[in-house]
């Protein structure tokens, strides 16, 4: 035998010793996983029989809070994230198979968003409008609903806003999203691509990066990043600056990530549904209210939050479109609905407004936190 030959057979002998130690490893993740599963049928049945919603976004914030609390670091904690987020994906499947309406088409950031928050293993139904949206939670065609509310270089979307005037949905849940363009073909290399695809909002926001690595490639524009992505699967010399979640869902290679010109493109998703979710210690409130055409009424009804010491994140005011030149504003607070000092605050301003109307309680998300 050759010392080659010996050097091998060490080697495989002691990869093979490894190799087994790992499989025993595996093998109890998957008993300890079918144990999860036992018990997360039992929280189906009780939450069946309460009518609870199956999706409790307050319980998966404290399980990814664990994880940050446990993890050591031999592991990455974002992979971590990830893997419980198809664990618990996976088990509300198990106590229902939910249904998840968002803006489409497919491949959207918007979808990106739902997939985030809800994982692989629910139905997605991709809807031509936000109001669709609204009407599939509204009427119970979903169980849950994703739409964009906001985006910090376009601003607020209105759209959204005012869908919630009139409907009875609830917020119960936020997801920030970084929006990082990737250019997606069939083809392994920049060398192979010929043409490049994509809504112009994408191609001008990726301006500078294709003139210095693909200075001559003719641009095409299209009605959606998806649309685009779309192209690329059938055609191998074509490109398409799309989201992450396109080269999934078309099986294209990303031949680069994180293309536009301007990082801190961020939106903001909600996530729409029947119940508000219970207190997790770190949440957001928002509420809609118009004011009675009084001098000070605004500021009447700003004192009390200044009064309990709570932070408003955002107002926003918008056309009430019911009467001309008043104004509904929409606000986020942090705090909870259940917190005594939000409770004061909202009854201290009733007097004040000509409608008020609470949109959600839900866990802040500490943002990108699957991501980072
Ligand atoms: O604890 C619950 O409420 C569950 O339904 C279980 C579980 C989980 O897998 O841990 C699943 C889905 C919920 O969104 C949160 C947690």
């Amino acid at each position: 035998m050759g010392k080659m030959e010996k050097n091998d057979n060490a080697v495989s002998v002691e990869l093979s010793r490894i190799r087994e130690k790992i499989s025993d490893i595996d093998k109890r993740i998957i008993q300890l996983l079918e144990e999860r599963a036992e018990l997360v049928k039992e929280v189906g049945k009780i939450k069946r029989q309460h009518s609870l919603p199956f999706y409790s976004p307050d319980r998966e914030t404290k399980i990814y809070k664990m994880i940050e609390a446990n993890a050591k670091g031999e592991f990455p904690i974002k992979s971590l994230k990830t893997i419980f987020r198809e664990i618990m994906s996976a088990s509300i499947r198990l106590e229902e198979p939910l249904t998840i309406s968002y803006l489409g088409p497919e491949a959207t950031f918007t979808h990106q968003a739902a997939i985030e928050r809800f994982g692989l293993s629910l139905h997605y139904v991709p809807e031509e409008s936000i109001e669709d949206v609204f009407m599939d939670v509204e009427h119970e065609r979903a169980d849950f609903g994703v739409v964009p509310i906001e985006n910090s270089i376009e601003g607020v979307v209105h759209y959204t806003l005012d869908m919630f005037i009139e409907s009875s949905v609830k917020i119960v849940s936020e997801i920030y999203i970084d929006i990082r363009h990737n250019l997606l073909s069939k083809a392994n290399n920049l060398q192979q691509v010929k043409a490049i695809y994509s809504h112009p909002n994408a191609l001008g926001q990726c301006k500078n990066w294709i003139k210095k690595h693909l200075p001559n490639v003719p641009l095409f524009e299209t009605v959606s990043t998806a649309k685009a992505a779309k192209i690329a699967e059938k055609d191998e010399t074509a490109a398409a600056i799309a989201s992450k979640a396109a080269s999934e869902i078309y099986g294209l290679n990303v031949l680069a990530s994180g293309i536009e010109d301007r990082s801190n493109n961020i939106t903001r998703f909600l996530v729409i549904g029947k119940k508000i979710p219970s207190k997790t210690g770190n949440d957001k409130t928002s509420f809609m209210f118009s004011i009675k055409d009084k001098v000070g009424a605004l500021y009447e009804i700003l004192q009390p939050f200044y009064n309990n010491k709570i932070n408003l994140t955002r107002i926003e005011s918008r056309p009430s479109r019911q009467k001309n030149f008043s104004y509904i504003f929409y606000v986020d607070t942090e705090g909870h609905i259940e917190d005594a000092k939000l409770q004061d605050a909202l009854s201290k301003i009733e007097d004040f407004t000509v409608f008020l109307k609470i949109l959600g309680s839900y866990p802040k998300d500490e943002r990108l936190a699957i991501q980072s």
